[in-house]
């Protein structure tokens, strides 16, 4: 069975349609991220086993698996928010163009501002204007900007989330006035303000209907312009649509979560070379 005649994949892939279109000025440089034999424990239990992973410049990577098996463990430890949890602990590398964010000379914040983070659940907050939300990562982050530059980052920010034209009118109303798939976009925005270089998204649409879902997978395509993106989704048709590379972790029975396959989305889901990607992908299990 092709990806195109999966009875839950029938939509065309909005890679294929992408606007070839690149705006003038300088191209961003996209970086690069690897994780090297990641392992990941919660007290003394092993969640995660000598994973890794190569997540292209550029390009969407799907974290794909059953419930369980790792994959936000995984992505949390892409930048350093593994580590918020007292029991956890980690070994191995996140190279971040070659370089290692774990590295005791690499601080954490330096990190957390490169790699973005959106949630499941939209997390705006929901008393500030949607101005003020946009701008609330250069203080978390302490970044200084005059008047001029915060309103040209404000519009360019919702452009890039999407969210421009819905909003643009109403940028002093509370960003917790707007739908949750506005939420969504008012969050990527936010995460855009601090100019990040890889974005990771757990589980982004799942709060979401399927129209907001299908503008923030539009919104994404367009990001892979200027940011590497990470995505883990339990959404087949959504990692067939909006990624470039998959990776199926799994599980099995007790055992920590490891990587059975990964590669061009295409290619597994069209010519899986595992039995289990077969069957996890055509929905015969997870
Ligand atoms: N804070 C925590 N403390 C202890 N164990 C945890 C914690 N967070 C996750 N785990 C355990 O680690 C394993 C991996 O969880 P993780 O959330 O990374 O899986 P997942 O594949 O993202 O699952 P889902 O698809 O359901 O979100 C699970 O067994 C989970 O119970």
């Amino acid at each position: 069975m092709t990806i195109d005649e999966h009875p839950t994949a029938l939509l065309p892939r909005l890679q294929d349609v992408r606007d070839p279109f690149v705006p003038d000025g300088p191209a961003p440089v996209l970086a690069h991220l690897e994780a090297r034999d990641i392992s990941a424990w919660f007290g003394d239990r092993l969640v995660l086993d000598r994973v890794s992973l190569a997540m292209p410049a550029g390009k969407i990577t799907a974290l794909i698996g059953p419930s369980g098996c790792g994959k936000s463990t995984f992505l949390r430890i892409l930048n350093r928010m593994h580590e918020l949890v007292p029991s956890a602990q980690l070994s191995g590398q996140v190279l971040l163009d070659g370089d290692n964010i774990y590295s005791p000379e690499k601080k954490l914040t330096d990190a957390r501002r490169a790699i973005g983070m959106v949630f499941q659940k939209p997390n705006p907050f929901p008393a500030m204007s949607i101005e003020e939300n946009v701008l609330a990562g250069l203080a978390l982050t302490g970044t200084k900007a005059d008047r001029d530059t915060r309103e040209s980052l404000v519009e360019s920010c919702l452009t890039k989330a999407g969210l421009w034209n819905e909003v643009k009118d109403r940028l002093d109303a509370p960003g917790g006035g707007l739908s949750g798939g506005q939420q969504q976009r008012l969050c990527i925005a936010r995460s855009l303000a601090v100019k990040p270089r890889v974005l990771l998204m757990d589980e982004p649409c799942s709060a979401l209907d399927p129209t907001s879902t299908r503008v923030i997978e539009e919104t994404m395509i367009e990001l892979a312009r200027e940011v590497t993106i990470v995505i883990v989704t339990h959404n087949m048709q959504q990692a067939a649509r909006v990624s470039d590379k998959c990776a199926f972790f799994l599980a099995s029975q007790g055992t920590p979560g490891v990587i059975v396959e990964h590669g061009d989305t295409r290619a597994m889901f069209e010519r899986p070379q595992d039995p289990r990607t077969d069957d996890y992908v055509n929905g015969r299990f997870g």
